[in-house]
């Protein structure tokens, strides 16, 4: 397998198919505003997802149940506003696609219109197929999401791993055919075991992104402030910490809070 690296100026989701057929492991983040997407953006992750994560992540929501349409295009246009390489997907929030396929629709337009993103991501397989061709043929491009899907968590009541009995995962192998001949671009694989994410990366020719998908997906997806250490009390197995933000962030922060109250901030340079 080659590990050259073929350089691109702007990511598209022919681009993705692209680095599967070559070899190219592909990197995806979440980021949900303008500050954090420059920053994913400069270091060349290939594709930003807006998450509906934002709903725990930015609001401190339990579950990403709450966010709202309006609130997803908010960050979705604030987060556009910042790249100029990266793919944008934008998740579908809860309650927008799951009435019927118009309704879903109108929600990927309306993120498409005013947020200016590339492409959406819905979760879900069989169930949500007159959705998905209905976006796919207003020539929006739509990413598929299967396995742990936190928007049913409800129907569920645990985030453990999926898919691990065999007849569940003969059915997200289905899904995940389904999802690739209706015409979506990519798949995210979420907490299922490592040798069936290897089965189905294996059966398509679109790109698998794992979190909590193991080794064999064709690109890792990671919350950008988990693996940043912002997220100090969410610890899954899957999860890989590249710095301790959390704790970077409240040292600088009381280093000021002192200097204030020592009267050492600001100082004559300080000041006008
Ligand atoms: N900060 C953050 N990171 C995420 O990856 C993320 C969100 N929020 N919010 C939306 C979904 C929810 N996701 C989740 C949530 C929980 C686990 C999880 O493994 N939780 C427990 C185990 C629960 C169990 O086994 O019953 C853990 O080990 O932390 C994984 C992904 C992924 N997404
Ligand atoms: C965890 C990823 C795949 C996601 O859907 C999100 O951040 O909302
Ligand atoms: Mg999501």
């Amino acid at each position: 397998m080659s590990t050259a690296k073929k350089e691109y100026k702007r990511i598209t989701v022919k681009s993705l198919v692209d680095m599967k057929q070559h070899g190219e492991k592909i990197s995806m983040l979440t980021a949900y505003d303008y500050s954090m997407a420059k920053i994913v953006d400069a270091a060349k992750v290939d594709v930003i997802l807006v998450g509906d994560s934002a709903s725990n992540v930015m609001a401190g929501h339990e579950t990403t149940l709450p966010i709202t349409l309006d609130q997803m295009i908010y960050h979705a246009s604030s987060v556009i506003r910042a790249v100029h390489r990266a793919l944008v997907v934008v998740d579908l929030p809860f309650g927008s696609y799951q009435s019927d396929p118009k309704e879903a629709l109108r929600s990927a337009i309306r993120i498409m219109k005013e947020s200016g993103a590339h492409a959406v991501k819905l979760e879900g397989g069989a169930e949500i197929k007159e959705s998905v061709k209905r976006i796919l043929a207003a020539g929006i491009p739509v990413m598929g999401h299967l396995g742990l899907t936190p928007q049913s968590i409800y129907k569920f009541g645990t985030y453990t791993v999926r898919a691990k009995e065999e007849e569940e995962a003969d059915q997200l192998m289905e899904d995940a055919k389904l999802l690739e001949k209706l015409g979506c671009f990519g798949l995210v694989l979420e907490k299922i075991p490592a040798e069936l994410t290897k089965k189905v990366s294996e059966s398509l020719t679109i790109p698998t992104i794992g979190i909590g998908g193991g080794k064999y997906a064709d690109g890792q997806v990671l919350v950008v402030h988990d693996l940043l250490g912002m997220t100090h009390e969410f610890n899954p197995r899957f999860l890989r910490r590249y710095m301790n933000l959390y704790e970077e962030m409240g040292k600088a922060i009381s280093n000021y809070v002192d200097d204030v109250k020592q009267l050492d901030f600001p100082n004559d340079d300080e000041q006008y």
